[in-house]
């Protein structure tokens, strides 16, 4: 009797143990204890799983089977051994799982006739059959995919990256990978961030001007809602429009300083700014939009030549600007191609797209429509209850799930103050005098 209260109150302690080591550390549970029973019973469970998710094949396989023959007169059933020909299923061979921060990662060896879209299709059913959060499908090489498996959901709870110091990078958020998630306008000048009312849009613009605040960079604010979102933060921005009629005026000054610097690039051989002397190179203007579809709706025909005038316009800076460091930030809760040609137009310029929870279909497929339709699905998947979640089409010509850091406009509104004496004038940015920097210009860098 008391050896049998020794064990279990050795089992008690055990499972209080491992129940206090999961609930402390995590990360070093997962690895020592998790993960391998986790990688156990992938492997055992693999061939019920493949066959389960329609991954098996059915191939010929010889089998040593035994066949009863007749009864003879005696009545002895005679038993022939032979090798047969019998159809088996067979599964896609499996590496052995690797430990991630978030769960697991392993490869697998496609069979014939399949493509990585058969594996993206089954990936709900994989999940489900896992027991796990999401399984995400990749394939690195032809032949080959990486199932990554997240056993619970990254972005329930994102920490924050330090701020980067470099030019026009801002890190924003954390995506499902656990890798920080970036916007470099450098790499990708203009972006598109559609979502939902209280989807977390403004968050993601209060993120970037107090990412961007402290930066040798100019902000523009286009602010349809009447000015409420940026004239919080206009103490840091080199201008702001908060009317359609403001607006034409702007893009007409960003026309011209596109103008001015192109002749500026032409005349030292530069292909772009940045290929200028770093001491003659020209400010960056990143320009953020708020309520995109106010740009573009008419409520009567008066109202047709300015809204193709800032259309014409706003594609235009979209065309161009890169080269010249105009950079755009387009935030809008509806992006549908009823809003017209022009907004078509310049989705095709904005490579860099953020789509958060959304309400309309068609919104999502405006902002993903080019991408995998797996990232269309897990956009109108995106709960109400997490606010900042959104599918980002990232460098990589990848797609993920990421969720911002969240920035209250407080925050925001205290960067803009803080950092308010490097907010260059417009009056300078768009008088500044080129003809003067041309005779002094050396020849141009190179990259
Ligand atoms: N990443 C985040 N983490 C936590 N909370 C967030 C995050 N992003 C947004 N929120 C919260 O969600 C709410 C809505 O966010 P936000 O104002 O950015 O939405 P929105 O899409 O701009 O809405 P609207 O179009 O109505 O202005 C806010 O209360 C904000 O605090």
């Amino acid at each position: 009797m008391s050896d049998l209260l020794i064990v279990l109150t050795v089992l008690a302690a055990s499972a209080v143990g491992l129940w206090a080591w999961r609930r402390w550390h995590y990360p070093s549970f997962w690895l020592v204890i998790g993960y391998p029973l986790m990688a156990i019973s992938i492997r055992a469970s693999w061939r019920k799983v493949a066959l389960g998710c329609n991954l098996t094949k059915k191939r010929q396989r010889w089998w040593f089977t035994t066949v009863p023959g007749l009864i003879e007169s005696t009545g002895v059933v005679r038993v022939r051994r032979r090798f047969q020909r019998v159809s088996v299923d067979t599964k896609p061979f499996m590496w052995l799982p690797k430990p991630t921060r978030y769960g697991w990662r392993v490869t697998l060896h496609m069979l014939e006739g399949q493509i990585p879209a058969d594996y993206a299709d089954a990936a709900e059913r994989l999940a489900h059959s896992w027991g796990v959060h999401a399984v995400r499908v990749s394939s690195p090489r032809p032949g080959r995919v990486i199932l990554t498996a997240t056993t619970r959901d990254p972005l329930s709870r994102v920490e924050r990256f330090p701020i980067s110091s470099e030019l026009l990078k801002v890190t924003v958020g954390r995506l499902e990978t656990g890798a920080p998630w970036v916007i470099d306008f450098r790499t990708v000048p203009h972006w598109m961030n559609a979502g939902a009312t209280q989807s977390g849009k403004s968050n993601l613009a209060n993120a970037l001007v107090q990412g961007l605040a402290p930066q040798p960079v100019a902000l523009v604010g286009f602010d349809l809602k009447g000015g409420v979102e940026f004239t919080p933060y206009s103490p840091r921005l080199s201008a702001l429009a908060t009317t359609r009629r403001e607006c034409v005026g702007l893009l007409e000054d960003l026309e011209e300083l596109m103008a001015d610097r192109m002749t500026l690039c032409r005349t030292a051989g530069a292909r772009n700014i940045w290929q200028l002397p770093e001491d003659r190179q020209p400010v960056p203007v990143v320009v953020l939009v708020d309520e995109l579809a106010e740009l573009y709706l008419m409520a009567d025909k008066s109202e047709k030549d300015e809204v193709a005038k800032t259309s014409t316009a706003l594609l235009r800076v979209a065309q161009l600007g890169r080269a010249f460091g105009i950079y755009l930030f387009c935030c809008g809760q509806r992006i549908g191609s009823d809003l017209g040609p022009g907004v078509t137009a310049l989705r095709a310029q904005c490579s860099g797209r953020i789509c958060h929870r959304v309400n309309d279909p068609e919104t999502a497929t405006m902002t993903l429509g080019d991408l995998d339709p797996a990232a269309l699905d897990s956009a109108r998947a995106i709960p109400a209850e997490t606010p900042g979640v959104a599918i980002v089409a990232s460098q990589d010509g990848q797609w993920y799930r990421a969720r911002s850091f969240y920035v209250s406009e407080q925050a925001a509104e205290s960067a803009a103050h803080t950092y308010a004496d490097r907010a260059p004038s417009w009056a300078d940015i768009t008088g500044a005098d080129y003809s003067e920097l041309l005779g002094t210009i050396p020849e141009p860098r190179k990259g």
